[in-house]
């Protein structure tokens, strides 16, 4: 009979199969977390077919899993204690107290961690039953694909110090931080705040730890270094070309990769890329871009000083800003705008449930729910968008949203229909 969970362990045994040949055919090696393993998934991105059914195997076990456990076992499945062998793995640089390929005991990395040995052999077991480390024989522990990606690569080793250090602090406090405080709509009001006992937003807080800092900035660099996020979407996205000789001001435009991409591309227009002091005094123009992007510092929590410019960009700013700032932050540009300026926003937009694969949106469920715990804000659906245009000045009239194909961000235009 076709049960739900046939249908499931049907569907995972059909995709399987699928992943498992094309990997066979293009002589690449299938998966394992043996050592010398694969450390990624080894389908192209434009393998559209074969990265479809490797996202349906894993939606489809997960939701069999939950299926077989029952919804007592499921629930209970969760434990508070989920993240902390991995805390401890990269907090104690467990993974780097013993080279990849060699064997050790608990003992020897007790001594290099200064852990006692007890601890760490609890901790290594909790990370071995998750498929970090390995324990070939009672007491040796050896790196396995998983530790070893711990140990070789700094980037991923700052992701999980980040996330657990202080992204899941932030997140166990936040329902404290809404006992407290509400309806803030303010950065430090947050689960982070509460965390680290400070009343400063989360990146004024990091100036006073650079290497906190730093391992923050490499964890979110590595989250849009991924598939997705490259700067062809910021080119296709919006008819740039249309603009002529036009001139771009991009809002919060870090070291203006942004800019430079479009400047490229366009050899007509202009672009000033603001952002805060040390950011703009850090920034580097290639030369051949010299006469056409410019930087300026610029606080955009003030009225903007460029006017009579024909774009207004932001790309990945009001993702950090609650309601409240982010319509404060369009307010500063009315000014500035001339008839007809555009106010064009390349930033996430939450789609609707059940519109992406079950591990894509949750990713992007999380990623919502952070925005609350470390700076008041969220992850906007269109509607949302459109109501922070309206609520900003009804002169803003949303001309729509865009989702550019492979593109995490997506594009939001408003046009300035005020007498200017
Ligand atoms: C998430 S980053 C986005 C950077 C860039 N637009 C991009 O797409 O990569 C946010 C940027 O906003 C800048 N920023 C934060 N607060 C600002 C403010 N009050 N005024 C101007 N820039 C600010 C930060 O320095 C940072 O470069």
């Amino acid at each position: 009979m076709a049960t739900e969970i046939m249908e499931l362990a049907t569907r995972i045994a059909e995709n399987t199969a699928r992943v498992n040949e094309y990997l066979l055919n293009q002589n690449l090696p299938t998966p394992s977390f043996d050592v010398e393993g694969p450390l990624d998934t080894m389908i192209p991105k434009h393998e559209v077919e074969v990265e479809s059914a490797r996202v349906a195997i894993i939606d489809d076990t997960l939701k069999l899993r939950r299926l077989v456990l029952g919804p007592r076992e499921y629930l209970m499945s969760y434990t508070h204690d989920e993240l902390i062998s991995q805390q401890a793995i990269t907090r104690y640089r467990i993974a780097h107290s013993f080279p990849v390929g060699q064997q050790t005991s608990f003992a020897d990395i007790a001594t290099a961690t200064g852990l006692n040995s007890n601890l760490v052999r609890r901790f290594i077991r909790h990370a071995v039953i998750k498929d970090i480390f390995m324990e070939p024989e009672s007491g040796i522990v050896a790196h396995n694909a998983v530790s070893r990606l711990l140990a070789e690569d700094q980037v991923v080793h700052d992701w999980v110090g980040a996330s657990t250090d202080d992204l899941w602090q932030a997140a166990a406090q936040t329902c404290n931080a809404l006992d407290k405080w509400s309806t803030s709509q303010e950065p430090h009001e947050t689960g982070f705040a509460l965390a680290n006992n400070t009343d400063q937003p989360i990146y004024s807080e990091f100036l006073r730890f650079p290497e906190r800092a730093r391992r923050f900035g490499s964890a979110m660099q590595a989250f849009t270094q991924g598939t997705g996020f490259e700067l062809t979407h910021v080119i296709s996205g919006f008819p740039w070309g249309d603009l002529g000789k036009g001139t771009i001001v991009d809002v919060g435009g870090s070291q203006g990769f942004a800019s430079f991409a479009i400047a490229r591309e366009f050899p007509a227009l202009s672009c000033v890329v603001q952002d805060l002091e040390p950011v703009v005094s850090a920034a580097v123009t290639p030369p051949e871009l010299s006469n056409r992007v410019k930087f300026m510092t610029h606080d955009f929590l003030a009225e903007q000083s460029v006017v009579g410019a024909d774009v207004y960009f932001f790309r990945w700013i009001f993702h950090n800003w609650s309601d409240k700032y982010s319509i404060q932050i369009l307010r500063n540009h009315i000014p500035a705008l001339k008839k007809g300026a555009k106010i064009v926003i390349n930033d996430n937009i939450l789609p609707q449930p059940g519109s992406l694969s079950q591990w894509q949106e949750d990713r992007l469920r999380s990623m919502d729910l952070t925005m609350t715990e470390i700076q008041n804000s969220y992850e906007r659906e269109v509607d949302d968008w459109a109501k922070l245009f309206a609520q900003a000045d009804p002169r803003l009239k949303f001309l729509g949203a865009k989702q550019p194909s492979g593109s995490n961000l997506g594009f939001l235009i408003a046009e300035w229909n005020g007498d200017q």
